[in-house]
């Protein structure tokens, strides 16, 4: 495991922002860590981190306690800007980074490839476009090559073009094998990206599960004819109004059984629950 909390909490006052969160990112993975805004997230980074002191519970981080030296130095994140000077290009930027850090200046072309930027490394960082500040950012967070990335809300202010390129970086650094955790109040964006997603929503971690796990059963939506004799044929399948639904089973089957009885099959398809449809029943945030 590279990160677990064990009832991770934060009080601000009488009021836990963040309430007994326990969670875990496995290496290699892209953890999605999905809730709608102000349910804790940053919080919870933030405590991760090492910049937030828990009320109670604990967290690991690489089998170090957060905000360690030791921790830190496993450990690239983007969390608010970091800052960047607008007059000096991306590569000497990342340079300052570097030196600061005590990384070896030779790292800063790999992260420059890393995020693809090597062909506006000299351009000044004022006149990138966010999507580019943003990727100069992540090439920051991986400066001294981590073992965990944390982006929080990576495509927060982003165009779309933007986020569609910072989803692809993310799908780049995963297949590489980088562990990311980053947080979003996007579904699509969680859904397209992440191998597993913690939901949560005023403070709670409502649910930690692969995205396919989250959106449960697929159901089958079967329109045929007639279509009473389908429902007779097809075990289990339920009639709404004039189509079938059917928990997924094997669908060439299925087929092959009407077709066989005579049923003329005019449509098979899956309905799958949208993760925004889940997402809704659980937070009752769309
Ligand atoms: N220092 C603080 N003092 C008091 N309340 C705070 C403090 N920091 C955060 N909060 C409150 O805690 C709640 C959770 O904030 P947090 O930033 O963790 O949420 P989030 O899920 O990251 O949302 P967002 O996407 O808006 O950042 C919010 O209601 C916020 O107002």
């Amino acid at each position: 495991m590279i990160v677990t909390t064990e009832k991770l909490t934060k009080r601000y006052g009488d009021r836990a922002v963040v309430d007994e969160v326990s969670l875990s990112v496995r290496r290699g993975e892209v953890y999605g860590f999905l809730g709608p805004n102000g349910a804790g997230k940053t919080t919870t980074i933030r405590m991760l981190l090492g910049l937030v002191r828990p009320s109670s519970g604990t967290a690991s981080v690489l089998g170090e306690a957060p905000g360690t030296p030791k921790a830190l130095l496993k450990v690239g994140s983007l969390i608010e800007g970091p800052g960047f000077y607008p007059y000096l290009s991306g590569r000497d930027n990342l340079r300052v980074h570097a030196h600061r850090r005590g990384v070896a200046r030779t790292h800063v072309e790999a992260v420059l490839e890393q995020v693809d930027l090597v062909s506006a490394a000299n351009e000044k960082f004022r006149r990138y476009s966010l999507g580019m500040k943003q990727r100069l950012g992540v090439a920051a967070a991986l400066l001294g090559q981590p073992e965990l990335l944390i982006l929080d809300e990576p495509t927060n202010g982003l165009d779309p073009a933007g986020m569609a390129d910072m989803r692809d970086l993310v799908r780049a650094l995963a297949a590489q094998g980088q562990t990311v955790l980053l947080s979003s109040h996007l579904l699509g964006e969680v859904e397209e990206i992440c191998d597993r997603v913690g939901v949560i929503s005023n403070g709670r971690l409502v649910a930690e599960s692969t995205v396919e796990q989250l959106r449960g059963d697929t159901v089958l939506l079967i329109k045929a004819d007639p279509i009473e004799k389908a429902h007779v044929l097809i075990e289990g399948s339920e009639l709404r109004g004039d189509v079938l639904h059917v928990r997924e089973t094997d669908p060439g089957a299925l087929i092959r059984t009407l077709v066989h009885a005579d049923v003329d099959v005019q449509e098979v398809r899956p309905l799958r629950r949208t993760l925004e449809e889940v997402f809704f029943e659980m937070t009752g945030v769309a």
